[in-house]
């Protein structure tokens, strides 16, 4: 097997590297290229490992053939055009947690600078003034702390300023009043917040929503002599009010990390007293890079050598450990619903995912995926289990997922049903040995076999010497018969024939199996 080939593309603690090679990738590192070097380099990869600076725009996954995963050393994935991702089917994850008590600490240690000066107090000092008036600072203690976002970082930031003896109010709409209680703050609206922080720090993602929250207007609400702290995202605050708000004097100071335009080499605020700024080092310190080129490289690895999904923000989780049981399941999904995508013609408003017996113990999200992709795949031939569930809400597709825990006539089952204009289409599989697909059940006809390679289905009505007949025809046209499965309704009634056979099948034998006596229908099916 060829082994995996990974990029890593900004600077990245050296484990990546190591993580990577000791799991069977080859892994080149070369940072800092413009997006056309890399637009020129990429096509030979399979994984991407990034941190911010690598900029993954639609051009550059358009260029990336082999790509399958895209790993970011950190949070923020507002670098990566997630939507063209998932369209083409890559996988993105980032490392949710590896930097976050690192950010938590830097917002702290900007808002001890603001309150103290450190800053242009160590520059005065060490330029002789010794400027022992010109420094009066304030004491977080009893202060209150406006809290924009507490997730994971923001609750991080919290609890440290809970220890500081400060009063932390806390502006996030998802945060629950439970988790507020248990956090030690108190929940509040924006304006709210704006009103009463003395300090105000930043921790949300850059949304539509979170854009400009720090507005001028917003800037107009906050109490006379407030400090803004933003370790988050660059546009979250508006930079020209600040400035304002900084000049007027309305602001006391304020910290930034991230700004609007990185890299930041030329701004407004630079100069402005009481301003001070670090260059999104917000996640830089030894602890925290080493967690996240770990995390980054062991996940990276681990879906491109076996499978394991973790911390994607476009794809159902599924551990190491899970991935072996899940596997077949996942390729008897796939094969199911290629079966049921190959013999539909009609619109499908609705398809349906049954698990039976065993299957319904296993996270159902990678089985659904899977239906899909191989029925959406007879559509185009770009779709995989990325793709798929996003693909199948765009073309309107309803998805419905059911469980039946009990078993039936076998341990574990999966059946896919289609809703068609010429009414419900049910085909069903089950594993052999819990590892071998294979077909039961097709459209209540029962039958047995394993869908692979080239595959002809026909329907024909049960009559003596069809069998010869086909096998003739076949035999003529230099077809070698693989396997052949047998099903039917009743004695004489309709059957289902399934045939495996060596080479494709021609339109023109289709056209002469369609001609023999009884035949109701002729497909050829890959798999
Ligand atoms: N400066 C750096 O180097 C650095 C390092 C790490 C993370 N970050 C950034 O910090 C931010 C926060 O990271 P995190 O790990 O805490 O993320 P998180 O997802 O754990 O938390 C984000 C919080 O923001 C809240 N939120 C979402 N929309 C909101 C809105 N409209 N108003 C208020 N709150 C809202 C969410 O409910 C959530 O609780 C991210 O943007 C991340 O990229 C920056
Ligand atoms: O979102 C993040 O993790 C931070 O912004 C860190 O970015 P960096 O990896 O470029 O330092």
């Amino acid at each position: 097997m060829t082994k995996p080939k990974v990029l890593i593309s900004d600077k990245m603690d050296p484990n990546a590297a190591r993580i990577f090679e000791e799991r069977g990738c080859d892994v080149d590192v070369i940072t800092g290229e413009t997006p056309e070097q890399l637009i020129a380099r990429i096509g030979e990869y399979d994984g991407l490992a990034i941190r911010s600076s690598t900029k993954v725009t639609q051009a550059i996954l358009d260029a990336a053939p082999n790509l399958k995963v895209i790993g970011r050393a950190g949070i923020g994935v507002d670098n990566v055009d997630i939507p063209a991702a998932s369209a083409k089917g890559v996988v993105v994850m980032n490392t949710p947690f590896g930097n976050s008590i690192t950010t938590a600490e830097h917002a702290i240690a900007l808002m001890f600078a603001l309150a103290r000066q450190l800053p242009e107090a160590n520059a005065q000092t060490q330029a002789g003034l010794w400027p022992k008036n010109g420094f009066m600072g304030v004491e977080v203690t009893g202060k209150t702390l406006g809290l924009i976002g507490a997730g994971n970082i923001g609750s991080i930031v919290a609890s440290r300023a809970l220890g500081l003896k400060m009063k932390v109010v806390a502006f996030d709409p998802f945060l629950t009043p439970e988790r507020a209680v248990e956090m030690g703050v108190e929940k509040v609206d924006l304006d709210g917040l704006l009103s009463r922080a003395d300090f105000i720090t930043l921790h949300t993602p850059l949304t539509d929503q979170t854009r400009n929250i720090l507005s001028a207007e917003n800037l107009a609400k906050t109490r006379k002599g407030v400090r803004i702290i933003n370790c988050a995202r660059g546009g979250l605050v508006d930079e020209a009010a600040l400035k304002e708000g900084l000049d007027s004097g309305h602001i006391a100071g304020a910290a930034l990390d991230v700004f609007q335009t990185e890299p930041a080499k030329d701004s407004p605020l630079f100069g402005t007293p009481n301003f001070i700024c670090t260059p999104h080092l917000g996640a830089s310190t030894t602890e925290a890079q080493v967690n996240v080129a770990l995390q980054v490289a062991e996940q990276m690895a681990d879906f491109l050598v076996s499978g394991g999904v973790t911390n994607a923000l476009n794809m159902p989780s599924l551990s190491a450990e899970e991935a072996p049981k899940l596997k077949p399941y996942m390729a008897l999904a796939e094969k199911l619903g290629s079966l049921v995508g190959q013999l539909t013609r009609d619109s499908v408003p609705r398809i349906s995912i049954h698990t039976e017996g065993a299957a319904t113990e296993l996270n159902q999200k990678p089985i659904v995926a899977a239906v899909l992709a191989g029925f959406l795949r007879v559509q185009s031939d770009t779709v995989n289990m990325v793709n798929a569930p996003f693909l199948a809400k765009e073309r309107g597709l309803e998805v419905r997922e059911v469980k039946t825990e009990r078993e039936g006539d076998y341990h574990t089952l999966v059946r896919v049903s289609v809703k068609t204009e010429s009414g419900e289409r049910s085909v069903a599989g089950t594993l052999f040995n819990n590892v071998e697909p294979r077909l039961v059940e097709m459209f209540g006809i029962k039958v047995e076999a394993d869908l692979s390679g080239h595959m002809m289905y026909i329907v024909n009505e049960d009559a003596p010497g069809f069998i010869g007949r086909i096998g003739t025809l076949l035999g003529e046209n230099g077809i070698n018969i693989g396997t052949f499965n047998l099903g039917r309704r009743n004695t004489g009634g309709e059957a289902v024939l399934l045939l495996s056979v060596d080479s494709p099948v021609s339109e023109n034998v289709l056209k002469q199996a369609c001609e023999l006596p009884g035949v109701k229908m002729v497909k050829a099916l890959s798999f």
